[in-house]
């Protein structure tokens, strides 16, 4: 019998719910509520994340089109996060299987202490053996602050909770090197070793598929980039048959799979990477891109040719190469117009230039994260 896995699963709106109608797709619902309570009996630990609010909410009140403006958004995900949790808590409950509402927003994850928080509550959770169901809380979540996309919120929770496993069910049954709607002929992809492999085979990810999903496959890959340098095994596969899962997890090459990093990044970095909300961006000369990302060393203000966005010392940043390409993310030791005097100096002048002295490099190698 296989070890316990920590298993999260992701559930697209087009998967749960008909296309022509917009109703739900109650089978597909029911297997997949089989499959997870069968996999919590053998002792797994798993947590679903569940889209389908504003879907359900639009179909609940009779609305043909997703809306267009957030406080309608809002509205409808209100509605329809409530009949999604009722529809999941019957169907669970008729396998004695107890569920969770876990509602996040991007700055729960931003802030270390709600964050270390939310990995206490998931732990808890798991624990007891409870299937915490996650999604957005798109009722509060303002644009600016959202996830946007359950993908990446699935591939940030498997990353908190140092996931095995990490399945992103949608209605195609894997990755493809085009969309197959469009390119009937476009290959199938079974396994991606690393992700530089996508670039490599020339992935066309388009755009989303159904009239109801909101990201296509450039969120999935985006989540299965984050899982894996988590240690996150991720898979892509087909919604409509989520017996699919145990078949994965036992060996069967379904969908397309893209193998854990072999040395995931800790899990302070791995919040600095994807936790943290960046609020500015510095622009680097070769020489510093070369000094973070091949030597590992620290950022020092010498290096620094441009600087965008208002923010402060402590705050996260984006780090470029000269063509704008983000290579890192870290923690500034530096405001911006501290940093607009001090781009582009030698560490010693730093003291002269701004009447202080403060630290020798604008960012601490343990405060800094490749991408
Ligand atoms: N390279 C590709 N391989 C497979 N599907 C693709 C690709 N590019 C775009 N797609 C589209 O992505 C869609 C899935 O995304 P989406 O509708 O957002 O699903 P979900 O609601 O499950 O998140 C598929 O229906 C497919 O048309
Ligand atoms: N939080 C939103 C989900 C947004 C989303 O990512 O949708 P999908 O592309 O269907 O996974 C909802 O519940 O409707």
């Amino acid at each position: 019998m296989l070890q316990t896995q920590t298993i999260v699963v992701k559930i697209g709106t087009s998967s749960l719910t008909q296309s022509q109608t917009g109703l739900l797709a109650l089978s597909t619902i029911a297997t997949l509520v089989e499959t997870l309570s069968h996999l919590r009996r053998q002792g797994h630990r798993v947590i679903l994340v569940s889209s389908g609010a504003v879907g359900v909410g639009c179909a609940r009140l009779g609305l043909t089109e997703r809306p267009r403006t957030m406080a309608m958004k809002q509205a409808v995900a209100a509605v329809g996060q409530g009949r999604l949790m009722r529809v999941y808590d019957d169907f669970f409950t008729t396998l004695q299987q107890p569920i969770a509402q876990v509602l996040l927003t991007r700055s729960d994850v931003g802030e270390r202490s709600r964050y270390v928080n939310a990995y206490n509550t998931f732990q808890a959770l798991l624990d007891i053996g409870v299937i915490p169901i996650v999604n957005e809380n798109d009722t509060v979540a303002v644009q600016e602050l959202k996830f946007g996309d359950n993908d990446t919120l699935s591939a940030l929770v498997a990353s908190l909770v140092e996931a095995d496993w990490l399945f992103l069910l949608t209605d195609v049954d894997r990755l493809y090197s085009a969309d197959p709607r469009s390119f009937p002929d476009a290959q199938p992809i079974a396994l991606v070793t690393h992700m530089e492999q996508l670039a490599q085979l020339q992935v066309q990810v388009g755009s989303p598929g159904s009239q109801w999903g909101t990201g296509g496959m450039v969120t999935k890959i985006a989540a299965a980039r984050i899982a894996t340098a988590a240690g996150v095994r991720t898979v892509i596969t087909e919604g409509r048959f989520p017996h699919n899962i145990e078949k994965i997890i036992q060996g069967e090459p379904l969908g397309t799979q893209f193998a854990p990093q072999l040395q995931p990044s800790n899990a302070r970095k791995r919040w600095i990477a994807y936790g943290l909300i960046p609020t500015g961006k510095l622009y680097l000369d070769d020489g510093a891109v070369k000094a973070i990302c091949q030597q590992g060393k620290s950022l020092l203000a010498a290096g620094i040719t441009t600087i965008e966005g208002e923010f402060d010392s402590q705050d996260a940043v984006q780090i470029c190469d000269r063509f704008g390409k983000e290579v890192a993310r870290g923690i500034a030791n530096y405001s911006t117009s501290e940093l607009q005097k001090i781009r582009g100096r030698h560490s010693k002048e730093i003291a002269t230039i701004l009447g202080y002295a403060g630290a020798a490099n604008v960012i601490h190698r343990d405060n800094l994260v490749l991408l």
